[in-house]
């Protein structure tokens, strides 16, 4: 139903040739779908097109492409479509999948101010604590690894956001922000749902329950209304009764006592929002990222020793690691890099969409193109990564043994006015993670390291919006009894 012919004579990004109606369904994977988009520009070239009931999906498997239009052009790439299930669970809200809208701008400079590298650094003695719990609750219960890594997030982001220290693993606001992340996961990508490819479905009755999607959008609607109040309302009581701790909403909540009328309406509705979307935007994908360390240390017991011979040398093993050791750690500043590259949480971020009908490279994309960047074929480019499927922090130490940057690593967050705003908070969250881990245990797959290393084929991946690694076997071993001292010792003296 696709002419590839449009506009002027001009075609869009070449691409499988559609079916009839449905378009090119059967060439896009519900799961991994960006290792067949890899795959495809092998054949057509970097720039694709797809259709799907009408809709263009444009992929860019290049650096230069997602510069060129993900950035350089953001002022028309930057919107998101509308996936019919979050209109009807009201989700708009949800600054992610938000449209590129005016409230969207409030709430996106919300999250940029609070969130920069300067603001953010206050949150540093918190994630350092954290750390130390983690280490503490490993120390004393490893068999839950999985779940302490899990809560551990939870806490971290209600920490920032409002201030609020989490009662454990059942606690209520904890609960409400995983179920939305859940049912996020389970509605939002495309084919996921038949109504957010058939919006007409929408509209079935809840009289024909098997076939409604109305009880499930209530449902949906339920859990956000939870999610972005109950933990505002709680920082308002803290400011009544002078509890309320240092977080984003804090500040926010002080801005809004300078504003009137619209004005205030309006901030008020993107703060709701921007801070409603921390836990799910933030959450599992900062997990996904730990496990992928895991993995890779789990595969590779050399790096493990290498990273520990290096926070050794640093911390004498008199203490833990702090940030304050950062510049000296330049392994495992680039073990942090790697895992970002090396398994992307978000291989194909979270696609944009375009506001007005615009041509590249000779190619027409038109209005409400979803357009994807494809960050797995950009870090799996043999050219700039050598051996791209092979784990190697090396790649990230110059030859005088300090840390390299790489700016094309951006990509593991994003592109251009969408990319995420949470990046710094992570980099700092990783960074300490990683080092207190490797600094208290040895991480090996069976408690005494008897199961032996296992290939990469042993570990599965989620392949959806976030990619993160399945369940599998992890030991956090004390590496001796200095390290249990040392991290029985962290939380009493603060140190
Ligand atoms: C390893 C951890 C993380 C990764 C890999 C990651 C990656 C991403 C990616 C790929 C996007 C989509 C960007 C785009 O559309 O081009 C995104 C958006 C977003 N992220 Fe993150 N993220 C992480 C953690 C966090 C954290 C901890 C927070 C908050 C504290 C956060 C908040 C957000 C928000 C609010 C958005 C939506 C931005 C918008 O649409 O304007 N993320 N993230």
């Amino acid at each position: 139903i696709h002419s590839r012919r449009r506009r002027g004579g001009l075609s869009y990004p070449p691409g499988p040739r559609p079916l009839p109606i449905i378009g090119n369904i059967r060439d896009i994977p519900q799961e991994f779908s960006w290792l067949a988009y890899t795959k495809l520009s092998k054949t057509y070239g970097p720039i694709l097109s797809f259709h799907v009931f009408g809709q263009v999906i444009v992929v860019l498997n290049n650096l230069k492409s997602v510069k060129d239009l993900l950035e350089k052009r953001g002022d028309i790439y930057s919107d998101r479509t509308v996936v019919p299930f979050h209109e009807m669970a009201e989700w708009q809200w949800n600054m992610a999948f938000a449209r590129y809208s005016e409230i969207w701008r409030l709430g996106r400079k919300i999250l940029d101010r609070g969130l920069r590298p300067g603001p953010a650094a206050k949150y540093r003695p918190m994630q350092q604590t954290q750390a130390r719990v983690l280490l503490n609750r490993m120390l004393t219960r490893p068999n839950e690894w999985e779940a302490h890594i899990e809560l551990l997030q939870g806490e971290m982001i209600l920490a920032m956001g409002y201030g609020y220290e989490v009662q454990g693993p059942d606690d209520r606001k904890i609960h409400a922000a995983q179920k939305l992340t859940k049912i996020s996961r389970e509605v939002t990508l495309p084919g996921a749902l038949l109504v957010n490819n058939l919006p007409f479905l929408r509209h079935i009755p809840e009289w024909l329950p098997w076939f409604s999607y109305k009880p499930l959008a209530r449902f949906a609607y339920d859990i956000g209304q939870e999610v972005i109040n109950d933990p505002i309302d709680f920082v308002k009581r803290g400011i009544l009764n002078g509890t309320a701790q240092p977080s984003l909403a804090l500040d926010q909540l002080k801005e809004l006592e300078k504003l009137t009328g619209t004005e205030h309406d309006k901030a008020e509705q993107a703060m709701l929002g921007a801070l409603g979307t921390l836990y799910t935007a933030g959450a599992e994908t900062t997990v996904a990222a730990i496990m992928t360390f895991l993995v890779a240390i789990l595969l590779h017991p050399e790096i493990q020793k290498k990273a520990q011979d290096e926070l050794d040398a640093v911390t004498g093993r008199e203490r833990l690691p702090t940030f304050e050791d950062r510049p000296s750690l330049p392994f495992i500043e680039a073990l942090c890099k790697e895992t970002l590259r090396w398994k992307p949480v978000g291989p194909l971020a979270v696609p944009h969409a375009t506001t007005k009908d615009d041509v590249y490279e000779g190619y027409f994309i038109p209005k409400g193109a979803l357009v994807i960047g494809n960050t797995w074929a950009i870090f799996h480019d043999p050219e700039a990564y050598p051996e791209p499927d092979a784990f190697k922090p090396e790649r990230y130490i110059n030859p005088d043994g300090s840390a390299r940057d790489d700016p094309t690593l951006s990509a593991a967050f994003g592109y251009g006015r969408r990319i995420c705003p949470g990046r710094y908070f992570v980099d700092a969250t990783l960074f300490i993670v990683i080092a207190s881990l490797l600094s208290a245990f040895d991480i090996k797959r069976g408690p005494k390291g008897e199961e032996g290393v296992k290939g990469p084929s042993e570990y599965n991946y989620t392949g959806n919006l976030v990619s993160r690694p399945t369940q599998f076997p992890c030991s956090f071993i004390p590496r001796d009894k200095r390290a249990e001292e040392l991290i029985s010792d962290s939380l009493i003296m603060g140190a």
